[in-house]
């Protein structure tokens, strides 16, 4: 069967990448971009460059700062506002996963009609719209490389998933210089997250030779380096790692897919704003161990990968080492241990076990969960 491996045409990384993106806009003719943010990357400076680099190619750029984390509909609509008001030809996000995932969007209604909500679901996007240049700044979620944009329909109160190669960024930058101010909080919910599409991409139904090596190589960088960057977010070697580990997960899980982790860790991000990296890092060691028999071999590598010795260990003892790996990482960069100490209760699960088996997430599970499968994870969980 064919396998499709998409990702961006040109990927820019390494400190300073910045100052590449001007340039890339200017050679293409491009003088009026909307550049899509949120207010935090606004003040701590991670804007001005950018739009004094723009300035000195005389390009005049409209900032969008009102992304907010797990961004909205509404989000979506303000932002293509100013694309539409000032007559945009060009959208740069600026951001994490929430502000990049608003660009995408925005550049689907720039050629489709609206509203964004038709477009929820897989292959939907007829026409590729604006150029986009999308400048990730967290580590993370890999959306400036993906096919894919996760949007909360705030009336359904579900995030929706909107998968399409058309959405894949024209250009992906990485610029680790502007990674160092992410706080320790956030630096541990977004390296879980990559952690999370490195692995759920290698147990996946969808993985393949092609994705696996990036797979297993991310989960050895995200494992080496993401305690040292939570610790110190000034270690700029972590921060790089860190940069590197995360795109190249975004590499694997955008062909490999995700699974039940993803699918499930979903439903509180959208219900209850809950951080998407704390969900997934929650729920990741449960439902790993509930993968785990049906993937063996597969949770040993991983094992190896994060940094066990699985010498003289048996394949089935190795695979439970990947667990312990997983909770261990965790613990050591500060997940809350359970969604009960962040306001969730049993009463929450029935509905998010409906919205988790109609998540596109779920499919790629190695082994197919029944309701009642996930909602004793969910109470595991908390
Ligand atoms: N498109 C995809 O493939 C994909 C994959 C996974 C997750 N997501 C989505 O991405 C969103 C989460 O994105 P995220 O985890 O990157 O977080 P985020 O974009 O929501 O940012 C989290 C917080 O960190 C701050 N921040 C970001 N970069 C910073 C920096 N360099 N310095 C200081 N503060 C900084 C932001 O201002 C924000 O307050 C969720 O909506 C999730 O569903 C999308
Ligand atoms: C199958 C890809 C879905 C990506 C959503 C990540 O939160
Ligand atoms: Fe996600
Ligand atoms: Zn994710």
């Amino acid at each position: 069967m064919a396998f499709r491996l998409c990702f961006p045409k040109i990927n820019i990384s390494g400190s300073g990448s910045l100052a590449e993106v001007p340039g890339e806009l200017a050679a293409r003719g491009l003088k009026r971009p909307v550049i899509i943010t949120d207010a935090t990357l606004v003040k701590f400076g991670l804007v001005a460059p950018l739009l004094e680099g723009l300035k000195e190619k005389g390009i005049e750029a409209f900032v969008y700062d009102g992304v907010v984390p797990n961004p909205t509909v509404p989000v979506v609509e303000a932002a293509y506002k100013v694309f539409v008001d000032n007559k945009c030809d060009a959208i740069i996000g600026v951001g994490g996963g929430s502000p990049i995932d608003t660009a995408k969007a925005v550049r689907i209604l720039s050629a489709n009609p609206g509203p964004i909500t038709l477009y929820e679901g897989v292959g939907k996007v007829a026409k590729a719209g604006a150029f986009l240049a999308a400048v990730n700044t967290t580590a993370g979620t890999a959306a400036e490389v993906t096919s894919n944009a996760v949007i909360t329909d705030p009336v359904a109160q579900v995030k929706m998933v909107i998968i399409d190669a058309n959405i894949i960024p024209d250009i992906s930058v990485n610029d680790s210089a502007m990674m160092t101010g992410i706080p320790a909080a956030t630096t541990a919910a977004t390296g879980m997250d990559a952690l999370t599409h490195a692995i759920e991409a290698y147990v996946a139904k969808g993985a393949h030779v092609l994705t696996d090596y990036a797979a297993l190589e991310a989960i050895r960088l995200i494992a080496a380096y993401l305690p040292r960057a939570v610790k110190d977010g000034k270690d700029l070697e972590a921060r790089e790692m860190m940069a590197y580990g995360q795109f190249i997960a975004g590499l694997a899980f955008n062909s490999a897919g995700l699974g039940l982790v993803h699918a499930m860790a979903h439903q509180p991000g959208a219900v209850k704003d809950l951080p998407h990296g704390v969900c997934n890092a929650i729920l990741m060691p449960l439902v790993e161990e509930f993968n785990r028999p049906y993937a063996v071999e597969r949770f040993a590598r991983i094992a190896e990968a994060m940094g066990v010795d699985i010498k003289g260990l048996s394949i089935e003892d190795a695979s439970k080492a990947a667990i312990t790996a997983i909770r261990d990482l965790s613990e050591t960069v500060g997940i809350p241990s359970g969604f009960a100490e962040l306001g969730v209760t049993e009463d929450d699960f029935p509905l998010w076990v409906q919205k988790a088996q109609k998540d596109p997430c779920a499919p790629g599970n190695p082994v197919a969960a029944t309701d009642a499968d996930i909602l004793d994870l969910y109470k595991k969980a908390l």
